[in-house]
């Protein structure tokens, strides 16, 4: 069936729908070449429609076992050649029936470079995914569909759980958390108590744990005041480390401001500075938003710098033993080299 994306500008572009279901949300881009599978089910991308910039999708299939959450909570897909002939000797299945069994809209054989473009110059836009036979006046009625604020409590467990059995106790805040953090502190001695994102500090606290952790997760980090207060009481208590949402959270709680980028960082290629060793690395990103630098208090260090726009990558508050950076380290999708940020959280909670 033929289909169309109508952005809230008036631009549309026309291709071919998987489900003739609507979507609406957050029309946003991602420019990596590798890990669709892993960007779809990741859960900061609640609200959202994702435009892939690769321009074939798919071709590898699809695999559970490398899934960043349950299943996938973006609004919608947009793929220019979605591959229905996988080759992989892991693939459980097409990227099409994926997408089909979660029931989320998906435009496929439409220009992403032309989308790309039009999200540039004008900053990401409200959009929706629509059959092209559609009524203008049902078009401009989804259009004008106010977007979710409160997405934390699409993707936040309802309960707490434990995972792991290592050295290290760590209280997780998920936001939302991408598997593979979870993996990854499980890997380095951890053993975790994963609460829901609007646990009161009190109760954090009360499993007595030798460090906690922010998760990243969907959404302005000013749409969280009543997160931001649970968070205001962990700071200084225990060492911290935070990702993404969890660095948004953490700055906002120590008075720095966030703003909104005008169309994000979203793919697995963006090249971050390490201040202290002058290092570069290219990191795995999704966010919309960033903590302004000039922002943070005068003894907060700045550690890291996106070398494309030199916005605020991470920072650490000595004073407080906790730091936080912007970017993914766990990577799923995208390079691993960050990985030793969950080694020197340990170290943290070693007291080296
Ligand atoms: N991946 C994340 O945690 C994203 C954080 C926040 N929702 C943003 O878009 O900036």
């Amino acid at each position: 069936m033929r289909g169309c994306l109508v952005l809230e500008n008036g631009q549309k572009f026309y291709g071919q729908l998987l489900m003739d279901e609507p979507a609406v949300g957050e029309v946003v881009f991602n420019t990596g070449m590798t890990g669709y599978e892993e960007t779809f089910t990741d859960p900061s991308y609640a609200g959202q429609i994702i435009t892939m910039t690769y321009p074939l999708i798919g071709n590898y299939g699809t695999l559970k076992d490398i899934q960043q959450a349950d299943r996938p909570y973006a609004a919608g897909f947009i793929l220019s050649e979605l591959c229905d002939r996988p080759s992989n000797w892991q693939n459980e299945g097409t990227l099409a029936s994926f997408i089909m069994t979660h029931r989320i809209p998906c435009l496929y054989g439409v220009d992403t470079r032309a989308i790309t473009r039009a999200i540039r110059s004008h900053g990401v836009m409200k959009g929706v995914i629509v059959p092209e036979h559609m009524a203008d006046a049902d078009v401009q009625s989804l259009l004008a569909t106010p977007l979710e604020t409160l997405l934390v409590k699409q993707v936040t467990p309802k309960s707490v759980r434990k995972m792991g059995d290592g050295r290290f106790h760590v209280a997780v805040m998920d936001f939302g958390a991408k598997a593979n953090i979870l993996k990854s502190l499980v890997k380095n001695d951890c053993r975790l108590t994963v609460f829901p994102a609007y646990t009161k500090a009190e109760e954090v606290l009360a499993v007595n744990p030798d460090g906690i952790f922010l998760s990243n997760g969907p959404g302005d980090p000013q749409d969280l005041p009543e997160v931001i207060a649970e968070v205001k009481k962990l700071i200084g208590k225990k060492p911290i480390f935070g990702i993404c949402l969890g660095h948004q959270l953490l700055g906002l709680s120590v008075g720095a401001k966030s703003r909104k980028l005008a169309f994000g960082h979203r793919g697995a290629n963006h090249p971050v500075k390490d201040v202290k060793t002058g290092r570069v690395y290219i990191t795995s990103q999704n966010h919309g938003y960033v903590i302004d630098e000039a922002t943070l208090p005068s003894d907060a260090i700045v550690t890291h710098v996106n070398l494309h726009d030199n916005t605020l990558e991470g920072f650490a508050y000595p004073k407080y033993n906790f730091f936080c950076v912007q970017y993914h380290p766990e990577a799923s999708p995208g390079p691993t080299d960050n990985l030793y940020l969950f080694e020197q959280f340990v170290s943290m909670m070693e007291g080296k």
